[in-house]
C-alpha cells in the first residue's frame, strides 16, 4: 500500500521520566513465565507520564473526561511544525503564526521544539524546559484545530505551573528567584494564571493536548501528515496515554475502503 507509518510516542517504562507531581510509577511483576507458565505485571500510577493526552477534567471541575473527546478529532490531516526553544521558550502565538508548513483550520498541530532529545528525569527538560502561553493556546483555538501535540514537557509553560506560585506550587521556590534574575521580570507578570494553556485549550476549545510527543518527530518535521492518537475510552478519566501515529502516502496512491 506504499504507506510510511512513523511513531511519535516516547518509550513507557518503570524508570521513565515523569513531571515533578505525583511521584512513581510501579510496576510488580506478578507471574513469571518459569515459575508460573505465564508473565503478567501489576501496573500502579498516574496517567501524566510520558505521550500522553489531557482531558479538561484535569484542570477544571466539572468539565469532559477523557472519553468525552469525538474521535473525529484524535485523526487526520495536520502538519509537524519546527518552532525550536531553549530554557524557558514560549511558544506565541506569533511562532504559530509563520510556522512552516503553515498552520491551517481544521489541522493536527504537532511542534517540534527540540526538547524531545532532553527527554529525561532533570530540571532542564521539565523545570527549565519550553512551553506555550495562554496566547498561543488561544490561537490554536481560534485557528480551529483538532488535536495539538507538543514536543516538551507539558501543555503549559513551566512557569504557569505549581512549580512556581500557582494552584498548589510554589513547589520549586527557587525557580521564583531564578526567573526574576534571569529575566527581570515577576512570574506573574509573564504567566498571571494557573495552567492557562491547558484551559483555553481543552476547557475553552475542547481541544485534545499530547505532552512529550517525541519518537520519530525529527523525521517527520516539516511534512504534513495524517495522524492518529488514542486514549482509552475511559469513562472519567483525567489524561491517558497514546500511541501517536505519523503516516504519510508518497506515492499518493492509498485509498481507504468505500465500505461497500
Ligand atoms: N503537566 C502534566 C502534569 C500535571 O499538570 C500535574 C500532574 C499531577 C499533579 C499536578 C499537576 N499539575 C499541576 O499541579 C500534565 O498536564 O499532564
Amino acid at each position: 500500500m506504499g504507506l510510511k507509518i512513523y511513531n511519535l510516542s516516547h518509550t513507557f517504562h518503570q524508570f521513565m521520566p515523569e513531571w515533578p507531581s505525583t511521584p512513581s510509577v510501579n510496576l510488580t511483576v506478578n507471574k513469571f513465565h518459569a515459575k508460573d507458565g505465564v508473565y503478567e505485571i501489576n501496573w500502579e500510577g498516574i496517567m501524566h507520564r510520558g505521550t500522553h493526552m489531557d482531558a479538561p477534567l484535569h484542570v477544571t471541575a466539572n468539565t469532559p473526561d477523557i472519553m468525552a473527546y469525538p474521535l473525529w478529532r484524535l485523526c487526520g490531516s495536520g502538519v509537524v511544525v519546527s518552532i525550536p526553544k531553549g530554557k524557558w521558550g514560549v511558544i506565541t502565538p506569533e511562532d504559530l503564526e509563520k510556522a512552516t508548513p503553515e498552520i491551517r483550520e481544521g489541522d493536527v498541530v504537532m511542534i517540534n521544539t527540540g526538547f524531545h532529545h532532553k527527554w529525561a528525569d532533570t530540571d532542564e527538560y521539565f523545570a527549565y524546559g519550553c512551553g506555550i502561553n495562554g496566547a498561543g493556546a488561544k490561537w490554536l483555538v481560534q485557528k480551529k484545530v483538532k488535536m495539538v501535540g507538543y514536543g516538551c514537557q507539558a501543555n503549559d509553560h513551566p512557569i504557569a505551573t505549581k512549580l512556581v506560585d500557582h494552584g498548589l506550587g510554589p513547589s520549586q521556590p527557587h525557580l521564583i528567584e531564578e526567573y526574576k534574575k534571569e529575566t527581570g521580570r515577576d512570574p506573574k507578570e509573564d504567566f498571571p494564571l494557573w495552567e492557562d494553556a491547558h484551559k483555553n485549550l481543552m476547557v475553552g476549545g475542547g481541544i485534545p493536548g499530547i505532552e512529550n510527543v517525541g519518537g520519530d518527530l525529527d523525521e517527520v518535521t516539516g511534512k504534513r501528515c495524517f495522524f492518529v492518537a488514542l486514549p482509552w475510552r475511559w469513562k472519567g478519566g483525567e489524561g491517558c496515554g497514546v500511541r501517536i501515529l505519523a503516516i504519510v502516502d508518497p506515492e499518493g496512491t492509498f485509498r481507504f475502503e468505500t465500505g461497500q
